[in-house]
């Protein structure tokens, strides 16, 4: 019961240090306040560099965090949590393995017999609309096919929280529209909590039940801007809303500041 009424992230007061060469403490993330609720869509956008990854980290359970509280599902975060889906810029597609195959291995990993696995696959494969391509190998795809794969692979285990850090960003523009297009449709009615990290604030307000400004780093939650744009969404056609417009310039207008900052400091020492 706790598992559906507990928030899917709670993070207090958390931050991260992490050792130098010299032996000195390198702060990447400091006193972060957060809190994810089931089933919600969460985009986070922050200067470069500010620790937007390193949070993810501590919340899949890859990082600890240094001080602070982090929870999933109302339980301390003390090694990979159950039910956590990842996807990152650079995708997990296994290049010797066909998409029948890298598409299973999700429920592979979980030690689902294979017959299970495949036809299981076959399903996710339809779904992201690759039916046809199950023979083809990673190198045989478009960058847009490919991603579609890593997102079945994904999305098969049926992860209550999906963590996705600039999953789109090696995209093309248009390939980019298309597969947030997807990614929401495919969301949609699962249930899952979604924290999505992203340097394009377009795509973040797109997409977003709310989207959560960071700092210059070490980072911290600056702002948290709801969007309460309708759903189901288009992203194509949503960003042509006066609403989007007025949504984008808040969202700039509390990150502008924080751009500057991490320029000044990349001037400062090339100066
Ligand atoms: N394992 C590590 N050891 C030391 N420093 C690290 C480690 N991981 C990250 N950092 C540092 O912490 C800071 C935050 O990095 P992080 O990758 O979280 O930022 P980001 O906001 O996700 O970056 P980007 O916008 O470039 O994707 C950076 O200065 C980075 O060099």
């Amino acid at each position: 019961m706790s598992q559906t009424t507990a928030p899917a992230i709670t993070l207090r007061g958390a931050s991260k240090k992490f050792a130098t060469r010299d032996g000195s403490a390198f702060t990447a993330i400091t006193d972060v306040d957060l809190t994810v609720a089931a089933g919600e869509f969460v985009t986070v956008v922050g200067p470069t560099g500010c620790g937007k990854s390193t949070t993810l980290s501590l919340v899949s359970g890859l990082e600890p965090a240094t001080s602070g509280t982090v929870q999933v599902h109302g339980a301390p975060v003390t090694g990979i949590p159950d039910g956590v889906g990842y996807m990152f810029q650079s995708d997990a597609v296994l290049p010797w393995k066909n998409v029948l195959d890298n598409v299973a291995l999700g429920l592979r990993y979980r030690k689902v017999p294979t017959s299970e696995a495949r036809e299981r696959a076959r399903d996710w494969i339809a779904r992201v609309g690759l039916a046809g391509f199950e023979d083809r190998y990673p190198h045989q795809l478009s960058g847009g096919m490919r991603k579609r794969v890593a997102m079945a692979q994904t999305l098969i285990t049926e992860p209550s929280l999906l963590l996705l850090d600039e999953p789109f960003g090696a995209l093309d523009v248009q390939t980019r529209e298309l597969m947030q297009d997807e990614l929401l449709r495919l969301w949609s009615g699962t249930g899952a909590a979604v924290v999505f990290v992203t340097h394009d604030l377009t795509e973040a307000i797109s997409l977003a039940d709310r989207v959560v400004v960071m700092t210059a780093g070490p980072a911290t939650v600056k702002d948290v801007v709801t969007v309460d744009l309708p759903r189901p969404r288009r992203v194509e056609e949503i960003r042509l809303t006066p609403e989007f417009t007025e949504l984008y310039r808040r969202v700039w207008d509390s990150l502008r500041e924080e751009v500057e900052i991490t320029r000044a400091r990349g001037a400062s020492r090339v100066a």
